[in-house]
């Protein structure tokens, strides 16, 4: 594995995405190794996924603008944002538990990869936010139709429309965090003090909980929904406002 490091420990399956460099920013071969790695953790005996970042500035910046800048037609997009959608959907339809444990600021396609999480956990200030609208795109990875199955409608929109950075403890108010870590706090300390009564389940007794949970959907309407948001931002990703935005982030 290049961009992501995999451990098992204590019944957790831990994916560390790993390139913190670009602060963990998504690239084709994280998109190839983040499903992989997700085949390989659903075989195991593993009783809870935890999604989390290396470095301590990002947990993921979303995807990589110094490589997809050279995508510049709807198609080149939508080829780019249907991959990810894919893995996504994936994760929110994961068959074990999902938590994304924010090392740093998850921003852009990174917001929607934890919205994609059944939980998210944060340092006390962590930033995070839907921040697309910015680049004069949406939400391209299913992260917006996700979002309103985590979150009261309205704050959804707020969140998505506004294109704002929240702190974790705005996300905590919402509901949309589920714990907050206190800056003196050890990080992992901290999610496997959120974990322990979950970990004291057994792997079959979670992921029946997750079952439920996931029959409530009508999966083909959610599906649709997903391709419908990843078909509207490949159309915007094709306008000069896109391509504009895009280089100003890269010149900046
Ligand atoms: C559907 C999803 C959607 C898509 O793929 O279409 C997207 O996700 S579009 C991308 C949306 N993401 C952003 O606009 C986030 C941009 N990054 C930031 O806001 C910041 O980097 C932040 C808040 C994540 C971290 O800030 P910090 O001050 O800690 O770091 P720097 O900004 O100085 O960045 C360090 C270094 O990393 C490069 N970088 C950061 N994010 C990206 C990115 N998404 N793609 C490519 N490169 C990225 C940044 O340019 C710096 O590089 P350097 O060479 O050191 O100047």
């Amino acid at each position: 594995m290049n961009t992501l490091e995999w451990k098992q420990e204590d019944g957790i399956s831990w994916i560390a995405l790993s390139r913190p460099e670009l602060r963990n920013a998504v690239n084709y071969e994280m998109m190839d190794e983040l499903d992989e790695i997700l085949h390989k953790i659903e075989a195991t005996d593993d009783k809870i996924v935890v999604m989390t970042g290396s470095g301590n500035r990002a947990f993921c910046s979303g995807g990589d603008l110094s490589l997809f800048h050279s995508l510049y037609t709807e198609a080149e997009a939508y080829g780019m944002l249907s991959k990810m959608g894919q893995i996504l959907k994936r994760i929110f339809l994961f068959p074990k538990p999902t938590v994304a444990l924010l090392n740093g600021a998850a921003v852009g396609g990174g917001c929607e990869l934890i919205t994609a999480c059944d939980f998210r956990i944060a340092r006390r200030n962590t930033k995070f936010g839907f921040v697309q609208g910015s680049l004069e795109i949406t939400t391209g990875w299913g992260g917006g139709t996700m979002l309103f199955e985590r979150l009261k409608p309205h704050d959804a929109m707020t969140y998505l429309m506004t294109s704002q950075l929240f702190a974790a403890e705005k996300g905590f108010e919402d509901g949309f965090i589920h714990q907050l870590i206190n800056d003196d706090e050890n990080l992992e300390d901290g999610l496997r003090q959120f974990l322990n009564p979950y970990l004291k389940q057994s792997a079959n007794v979670l992921s029946a909980y997750k079952k439920i949970w996931l029959n409530k959907f009508d999966l083909a309407t959610f599906e649709e929904n997903v391709e419908k948001e990843i078909r509207n931002c490949s159309k915007l990703w094709e306008k000069e406002e896109h391509h504009a935005a895009v280089r100003r982030f890269l010149n900046k």
